[in-house]
């Protein structure tokens, strides 16, 4: 059975290896991702991953798409490339607990879509000024959501984590074979 992961991110890539799975294509799906005035982190997690396999082409193959977001509370935090913005979000996650939610869409091989969600409690240290000047000099938080990347440096930052490493790292492994065996996909 064909599978096609829909993502441009080497993490989901990296970590599908992990569990032996190696998609036949990679296929990025170019989606608006702006959050709809007032949307709750899980419900816009959700739709985008959705949104993202439905974007892709595959008739008859699996199509496997994810998203993952940072909330504090209702806020959606951005995923950036601007230094002052990483900066902002950084300060704002100090030394609090936050969400990360990771969902995921597998459209099976007869089109129909299925989705899970996985949520994780992160609490990162208060960071000291050289410790927030030293992780963004690093440049790890580049285009991850909540300007973070926990399969790096800033794993040695948090304090404590619930929920699932895999899911905070931009694919939860446990719902991913879930819906992979479901649909049929031989994960040996
Ligand atoms: C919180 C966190 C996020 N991330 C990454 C995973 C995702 O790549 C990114 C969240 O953005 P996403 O919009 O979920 O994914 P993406 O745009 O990188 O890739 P695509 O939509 O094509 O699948 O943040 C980490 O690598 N480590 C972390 O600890």
């Amino acid at each position: 059975m064909r599978l096609v992961l829909a993502s441009s991110s080497p993490r989901r890539l990296e970590l599908l290896g992990r569990i032996g799975v190696v998609p036949d294509a990679v296929i990025p799906a170019d989606i608006d991702e702006t959050p709809r005035p007032g949307e709750r982190p899980p419900i816009y997690a959700a739709r985008v991953a959705a949104e993202k396999a439905a974007a892709v082409p595959a008739a008859g193959a699996l199509v496997l798409a994810a998203d993952t977001v940072v909330a504090a509370g209702r806020r959606i935090l951005p995923k950036t490339d601007d230094e002052t913005e990483a900066r902002r979000t950084l300060e704002l996650l100090s030394g609090r607990r936050h969400r990360v939610l990771s969902a995921i869409t597998l459209i099976d091989a007869e089109g129909r879509a299925h989705h899970r969600l996985s949520t994780s409690i992160v609490t990162f240290k208060r960071f000291g000024a050289d410790e927030l000047d030293s992780y963004l000099a690093s440049g790890e938080w580049r285009g991850k959501a909540g300007a973070y990347a926990i399969q790096g440096r800033a794993e040695a930052l948090i304090r404590t984590i619930s929920g699932s490493f895999s899911g905070i790292m931009g694919l939860p492994l446990y719902e991913t074979r879930t819906l992979l065996r479901a649909a049929g996909y031989d994960l040996g």
